[in-house]
């Protein structure tokens, strides 16, 4: 496998007067069509990093690169944690968004949007603007709109917390297929420690802020998996031993609970 994001020795500062330093010396690679999670205690840098390899935010030290044959525009897609599509714009024409830019003509364009609308569960809703959608529904406008530009790496920042348990539950499943179908490169972050070891290759911890890795997990469950992985005690061993990593940073960081106030169950980061 070849590597598909360098990041090397990255820094970010908001701000110069009350500068708030969010990361400080993050490496990472991520390998071609891998699948990375990124967790770590709020605020410690994670939107941050991932805005980064978008494109949408620049380091202020250091370096990210992501290896691709065209450049122009950046080759990554965003999935939002509150959906990111345009209200006044139907389902169809938010999926179909990002394709004139990319310079995708009308007979593609048609042709991708419909495979994403069906593949979504969305062709009848097709002419529906999102106000009328539920959370779940538009949450899948979302990822048609990322997957429809085909981005060579996919980036997802805690794209189904907003959800109840039980559609994210489906939502969990839904992604984990559509990735075995096409495995591109993707970076996911997440509070859910049960979400990241159901999805992930690879577990990648960072520290309460100034936001660094401390923590690189490789996940062993052969691919394709289904969610009955969350049942086995191989799942619950690596649960455990990333969060016994992860509790102190969660605890170190503003608003951590102390110890034993914490809802050890669901292992998800506050
Ligand atoms: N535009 C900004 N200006 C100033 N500070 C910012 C800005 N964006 C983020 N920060 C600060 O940088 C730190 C890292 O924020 P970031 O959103 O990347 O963390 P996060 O790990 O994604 O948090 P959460 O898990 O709560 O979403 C936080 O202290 C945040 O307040």
């Amino acid at each position: 496998m070849d590597e598909k994001i360098r990041i090397r020795d990255v820094g970010k500062v908001y701000g110069t007067t009350h500068a708030v330093t969010a990361l400080e010396g993050v490496d990472l690679d991520v390998m071609d069509g891998e699948f990375v999670c990124l967790v770590g205690p709020s605020g410690c840098g994670k939107s941050t990093l991932l805005r980064m390899i978008a494109n949408l935010h620049r380091p202020t030290s250091g370096l990210v690169e992501i290896e691709t044959q065209r450049p122009v525009p950046w080759p990554t897609a965003m999935v939002f944690q509150d959906y990111g599509i345009f209200p006044w714009k139907t389902v169809e024409q938010n999926v179909a968004f990002g394709l004139r830019p990319r310079g995708v003509g009308k007979e593609e364009a048609r042709r991708r949007v419909a495979h994403w609308l069906e593949r979504m569960g969305l062709t009848d809703f097709a002419k529906t603007y999102p106000g009328n959608l539920s959370g779940g529904m538009r949450q899948r406008v979302s990822i048609a709109r990322a997957m429809v530009v085909e981005p060579e790496v996919l980036l997802m920042d805690e794209p189904f917390a907003a959800l109840d348990a039980q559609l994210r539950r489906l939502l969990q499943e839904e992604l984990l297929a559509i990735w075995q179908e096409n495995s591109r490169t993707v970076v996911f972050v997440t509070h859910s420690l049960d979400e990241a070891i159901l999805l992930g290759d690879r577990i990648v911890v960072m520290s309460a802020r100034p936001g660094r890795i401390i923590g690189d997990y490789r996940v062993p469950f052969e691919r394709p998996r289904t969610p009955d992985i969350r049942g086995t005690a191989e799942f619950s061993a690596l649960e455990e031993r990333i969060w016994a990593q992860l509790r102190a940073e969660v605890r170190r960081a503003p608003g951590g609970e102390p110890a034993g106030a914490m809802d050890d169950n669901q292992r998800e980061v506050a």
